[in-house]
């Protein structure tokens, strides 16, 4: 079975290329362009309600009990801290209303949608771990956050020893339950996308 690690070092150059990129030193830098924060902003919240979803196909599918009880401790966090970042966020850059889905995202929708409606337990948490692992992986190697909240939240969300440890688990489950590796190759593709298309 292939573990966590394994299909991290397969898939190493789009991984490379996606925590690596201009958004994320310029995220650490607290300088990305206004317009582009707003634009990835506006279509991380609509991937944000997909995840949430996701998390719920997660609980739902799980095996056991103790992983379905860590599980819907998550989607109870992601339900509050970060919305309310994400409220407050797009309300300071000026956006109103929703956006229409640009590619990567809705290459997003589609591959947790279907992840989602599949009810495969081991589909559902390698979609999960590329997600929030890519993210721990950016945010531990920025230095300090910039003093701005827009920022600092931002940068402080996907890093800590909480969000580790939850990254931790998920690591722990795909290499418990089995990886399905073609989707964990397409997110960590469309994760990259995703920070590419953020400058229009
Ligand atoms: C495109 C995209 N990919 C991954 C994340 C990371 N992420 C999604 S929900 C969540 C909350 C923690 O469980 C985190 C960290 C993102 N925001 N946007």
């Amino acid at each position: 079975m292939v573990t966590s690690a394994e299909l991290r070092r397969r898939h190493a150059s789009p991984w490379e290329a996606a925590v690596g990129h201009r958004f994320v030193d310029e995220l650490g830098a607290g300088t990305v362009d206004d317009a582009v924060l707003a634009r990835y902003l506006a279509q991380d919240a609509l991937f944000l309600d997909a995840f949430v979803a996701l998390l719920g196909a997660a609980v739902a599918a799980s095996d056991r009990p103790g992983p379905r009880m860590v599980v819907a401790r998550q989607l109870g966090l992601v339900a509050g801290d970060e919305d309310d970042y994400f409220t407050r966020a797009l309300a300071r850059l000026g956006v109103t209303g929703p956006a229409t889905p640009a590619d990567p995202t809705a290459g997003f929708l589609t591959l947790m949608d279907d992840a989602r409606r599949s009810a495969d337990y081991p589909t559902v948490m390698t979609v999960l771990l590329v997600a929030e692992w890519l993210y721990l992986d950016w945010a531990e190697r920025l230095g300090d956050a910039p003093s701005d909240w827009l920022y600092a939240e931002w940068v402080e969300l996907h890093r800590g020893p909480a969000f580790a440890a939850w990254v931790g688990f998920l690591r722990d489950e795909v290499d418990r339950v089995g990886a399905d590796e073609p989707a964990f190759a397409r997110a960590v593709e469309l994760e990259l996308a995703f920070f590419e298309a953020a400058y229009g």
